[in-house]
């Protein structure tokens, strides 16, 4: 058993979760591994004790699915050995906002929202209680573009950024570190499970220097990584811009643009 805190990662699987997988592994963590697609899991778990000689335990687990989901905030709150929540599982949906549906809105918004939401709630107590622990959520740019087209897909994942820097502000003192990782587009499945060519889409990152790149973020401690953008300033006048309103948005009366002539 290692001395490291084991790594509970979610969309284990492929993409960057498994590369993910493969990393930590290599830096000595345990792994819990979930997805739904256990023969992918088993291969990877096998393949990570003979090489990393690390313990990785595997969970099949479909996210949008109630006992599913309680199982793994079980594990969480209760497997002391876990010290890194890695919230990766996502997916992407065919279609435009007027042909989606309602029902796969839903088990998308389940997916890149509650789950996450609810696996950091279950941790998080013990986190705080303990001291230490990080959170790792797996945003997008997408989340800072409505105009790429993504609508429902780029919501989700400005409700993770939301998310992560709320727990930023919650649990940071406590001494639990939480990161927000914003990929641009990276060659990973999620484009043909979501309907689209990825021979279409420019400017790929691979996923390995994805996730290396991520992982220099979690070791400076930072709040929100972003890989592909070459200058952080611009991310951190983005988020200065936003906090100078804020003294600004509690006032007693409406702003004169808005009263009506008297
Ligand atoms: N690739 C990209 O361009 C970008 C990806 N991202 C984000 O990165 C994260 C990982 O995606 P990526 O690696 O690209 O895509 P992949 O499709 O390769 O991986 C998605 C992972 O999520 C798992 N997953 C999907 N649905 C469920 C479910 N219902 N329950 C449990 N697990 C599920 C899949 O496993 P299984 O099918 O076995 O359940 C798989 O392991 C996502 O959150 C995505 O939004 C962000 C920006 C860019
Ligand atoms: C699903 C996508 O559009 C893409 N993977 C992204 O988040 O950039």
């Amino acid at each position: 058993m290692s001395d490291r805190p084991a790594v509970l990662i979610t969309g284990a699987s492929s993409g960057i979760g498994a590369v993910y997988a493969n990393r930590f592994a290599k830096r000595g963590h345990d792994l819990v591994l979930a997805a739904r697609d256990k023969g992918r899991l088993d291969a990877l778990a096998e393949r990570l004790r003979n090489e990393a000689g690390v313990a990785v335990d595997v969970v099949k687990a479909d996210l949008t699915a109630a006992a599913d989901l309680a199982g793994l905030e079980a594990r969480l709150a209760d497997d002391a050995r876990i010290g890194i929540l890695l919230n990766n599982a996502g997916a992407s949906i065919p279609g435009t906002f007027a042909t989606q549906g309602a029902g796969a809105v839903a088990d998308l918004i389940a997916l890149n929202v509650t789950a996450p939401t609810r696996l950091a709630a279950a941790v998080a107590p013990r986190f705080a209680a303990a001291g230490t622990g990080a959170i790792i959520n797996i945003g997008s740019v997408v989340g800072l573009a409505p105009e790429l087209g993504l609508t429902v897909y780029g919501a989700t994942k400005a409700f993770i950024l939301y998310l992560s820097q709320g727990l930023q502000l919650e649990l940071g003192s406590k001494g639990v570190y939480v990161q927000a990782v914003l990929p641009a587009a990276t060659r990973t499945e999620i484009w043909e499970r979501s309907g689209r060519d990825i021979n279409t889409v420019q400017n790929l990152m691979d996923v390995g220097e994805l996730v290396d790149a991520a992982l220099v973020g979690f070791d400076r401690r930072e709040a929100v990584t972003i890989p592909p953008l070459p200058d952080a300033g611009q991310f951190e006048a983005f988020d200065a811009a936003r906090k100078a309103m804020l003294p600004n948005l509690g006032q007693p009366r409406a702003a004169a643009r808005y009263r009506a002539a008297a």
